[in-house]
């Protein structure tokens, strides 16, 4: 058969449109990076995979890894911990670019988007694929930051293993607490690696330390560091017994030296890696009784003796069971430990097989793929990712949709490698393919190969699962949908003292009269969960009320997401509505209407309160410029909760109302040279003071220039 390659958009640029919906802060150190000129596009890559020689690709292995071989993977953190430089080294040394990129000057291959390359920030994940020592490995650069979560929880639900990248440094950030629990929920098996060991005030055991306290989890130290902060020179693999040193006059970090531990003159470092395997075989075993058995029947003698692959087969379990994380550790930006971590994805994360997707029994080998993000490109349209889960895809193919309802053909298939992708004749199970012409697909669409297909694995899953409480057999076939997070950018407010309203509707159309007269109540309830709570009197009868509850409650709903002070959603209040009237013939459309308009009257006569959203802020700062940074939150009705000491640097954790932080990246960045780092996540929402609503309510009325 003859395959023809084509390679698209080589070294091209495609802007892509963004949807910055909740985009009001970014941390400092990404501002600082969009100051930069960007540069214009001139990396080089190396030919696709498969194409001109290159000795792990083949052909078949391109297209149609075995399914044990597949590895599909995310790389989380938070902001700035280095994802994007670890993924440019990971590239790198796996043959499919030629030079490291660098997200300094703006080449990296999986911050393709123009805009991020001027940020300095990953925004969109970019997908790629590539191969190491055999296997395929599907990467997802996610991004690290608050505003961008709903791109993370898009990309961490297709993901069968994860990396999550931190700086030795910092330890755990805020905003990797946020990711780690999306991964949580998605119950990913995940593996750590500590990022820039090279930097001023890296501290692997602060590091690992954080890991245990915070994550709440057990870590597996496969490795030790061989120096810290500017000695730090490669690890020690505690599994093989092995001492890695990067030799440091190459300007790449391929070139780097292996050497079996007991070959050391270093007696010291001898004792500390013997004590850390041993540890490491004794935790091992608590969590994987068949390693224990293993180790108490062969080895109790000497744990030395216990071989390096049945210590990895045990801790690749126990990853996967999630009862432990291993930790490495390294430094991306100087090119060393990159290697090994690669080989640790490989080894100790899953294979899509090992993975428990209960549903594919349904499917008996049929096609059966999420839609988990939509690109759009001016030349080709819609470009839908999807993960395939069982079945193959192949380019002309008609599939049908199943949230959609409706039947739709694809025109080409093709491999994401970053902003080059290579069309391939067909895609097999466990993969990552991007796909043309789908229009109508959208993300979180789960695709099969036709409805009948559907119908069948729909019937089956019937059999099989009697659970109550499920609409339908096709809905129990739907891949859980992707939760958005809320929006953190509108206020609210709450009446905080009850207002009666009766209000009368009384119209003639044509020759019919429609007569509905409602009287109810509005008060403030405890904090709620932002809908308005609806409560019928006992004296409206309940033929009355199965004919208009559904049109009284869409009217509640809609009434209370106008409030009558700035026009934003109500909160925190109940409706009761005392008294209902209404004439035969009236249509449910006036019932509406009136009980809308009765609502919006007694929302208008009750004291209301103005709420702002309250968000959580950490500033990590040096202590020479803790007093300016703290002056300054006070100014913006900022309540700090306590100062830390992390290192060499002072992290300020409290609380700022959102409507003060417009502009503090500038601002901190001013006060503190550039030193300052700081995350910011929504709290809560708080009641204003009454000085401060009404300047707000001033403003917001224009009369602010009259005063
Ligand atoms: N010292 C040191 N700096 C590093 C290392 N890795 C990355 N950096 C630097 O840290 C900064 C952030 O690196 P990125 O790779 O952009 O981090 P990221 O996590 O992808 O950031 P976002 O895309 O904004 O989420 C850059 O200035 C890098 O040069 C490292 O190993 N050591």
């Amino acid at each position: 058969m003859f395959i023809s390659w084509r390679i698209f958009a080589m070294n091209h640029q495609r802007i892509f449109s963004v949807h910055f919906k909740t985009m009001c802060y970014c941390k400092i150190k990404a501002i600082l990076k969009r100051s930069k000129t960007p540069v214009p596009l001139r990396r080089n890559y190396s030919s696709p995979p498969g194409v001109v020689g290159n000795d792990v690709k083949s052909l078949y292995s391109i297209i149609s890894p075995p399914v044990a071989k597949i590895r599909n993977i995310g790389i989380m953190a938070h902001i700035d911990a280095g994802k994007t430089t670890t993924t440019e080294r990971i590239l790198y040394y796996s043959g499919y670019t030629r030079s490291l990129g660098d997200v300094d000057d703006g080449d990296t291959v999986t911050d393709f988007m123009a805009q991020e390359r001027e940020r300095g920030i990953t925004i969109q994940s970019a997908a790629v694929t590539f191969d190491w020592k055999g296997y395929r490995v599907n990467l997802i650069d996610t991004p690290g930051h608050v505003d961008f979560t709903l791109e993370v929880e898009r990309c961490l639900r297709v993901l069968d293993g994860a990396v999550a990248v931190f700086d030795a440094s910092a330890g755990v950030e805020a905003q990797t607490l946020t990711v780690w629990k999306q991964a949580d929920k998605h119950k990913i098996p995940r593996i750590c690696f500590l990022n820039k060991m090279d930097k001023t005030g890296a501290s692997f055991n602060y590091a690992v330390e954080s890991i245990r306290e915070k994550l709440k989890v057990k870590p597996l130290l496969l490795q030790l560091p061989i120096g810290e902060a500017r000695t730090f020179k490669g690890v020690i693999d505690v599994v093989n017994k092995e001492k890695l040193v990067w030799n440091s006059n190459s300007d790449d970090g391929k070139d780097f030296e292996r050497k079996p531990l007991l070959e050391t003159s270093d007696l010291e470092l001898l004792k500390e890696a013997i004590e850390a395997r041993n540890s490491l075989i004794e935790q091992v075993a608590d969590l994987d009784d068949e390693f224990a058995d293993l180790v108490l029947e062969e080895f109790s003698e000497n744990f030395d003796l216990v071989p390096a692959e049945k210590l990895q087969t045990a801790i690749h379990r126990v990853t996967l069971a999630q009862a432990a994380v291993p930790v490495l550790c390294g430094s991306a930006l100087k090119n060393k430990g990159v290697q090994p971590l690669l080989d640790a994805i490989t080894m100790y994360l899953p294979s899509p097989e090992e993975r428990e997707y209960g549903f594919l029994q349904w499917y008996k080998g049929d096609l059966c793929a999420l839609a988990f993000k939509v690109l759009h490109d001016k030349q080709r349209g819609p470009l839908v990712f999807l993960r395939i889960y069982s079945g193959t895809l192949t380019p002309q193919l008609a599939i049908h949709n199943i949230n959609r309802n409706c039947t739709e053909r694809m025109s080409r298939l093709l491999l994401p490698f970053a902003d080059q992708h290579v069309e391939i004749p067909s895609l097999t199970a466990g993969n990552i393919a991007l796909t043309v012409g789908l229009k109508q697909t959208a993300t979180g669409d789960t695709i099969v190969s036709s409805k009948s297909s559907a119908l069948a694995a729909a019937r089956r899953a019937g059999r099989g699962e009697k659970k109550p409480g499920k609409n339908s057999e096709t809905e129990s076939l739907l891949l859980a949908g992707v939760e958005i997070p809320e929006p953190v950018f509108f206020c609210t407010i709450e009446p905080p003292s009850v207002a009666k309203q009766p209000d009368t509707l009384d119209r003639t159309l044509g020759d019919k009269r429609h007569f509905v007269r409602a009287e109810l109540e509005a008060r403030p309830v405890e904090a709620s969960s932002g809908m308005a709570v609806i409560e019928y009197a006992d004296c409206i009868s309940v033929d009355l009320l199965q004919a208009s509850r559904e049109a009284i409650e869409n009217a509640v709903h809609s009434a209370c997401l106008q409030g009558p002070l700035l026009g934003s959603p109500v909160q925190d209040v109940a409706i009761t509505l005392h008294s209902l009237m209404i004439h035969p013939g009236t249509s449910t459309t006036m019932v509406n209407a009136c009980v809308s308009r009765c609502i919006q009257k007694a929302l208008k006569k009750a004291d209301k309160q103005v709420l702002e959203p309250l968000m959580s802020l950490e500033v990590t700062v040096t202590g020479d410029y803790l007093s300016p940074v703290l002056a300054d939150l006070a100014q913006r009705r900022g309540n700090v909760q306590e100062i830390q000491t992390r290192q060499d640097n002072k992290v300020v954790i409290g609380f700022v109302p959102l409507a003060e932080m417009m502009g503090y990246s500038t601002v901190l960045r001013t006060l503190t040279s550039g030193s300052a780092t700081f995350a910011l996540e929504f709290s809560t929402y708080q009641a204003m003071s009454p000085q401060d609503q009404s300047t707000l309510l001033t403003q917001r009325s224009g009369l602010a220039h009259v005063l």
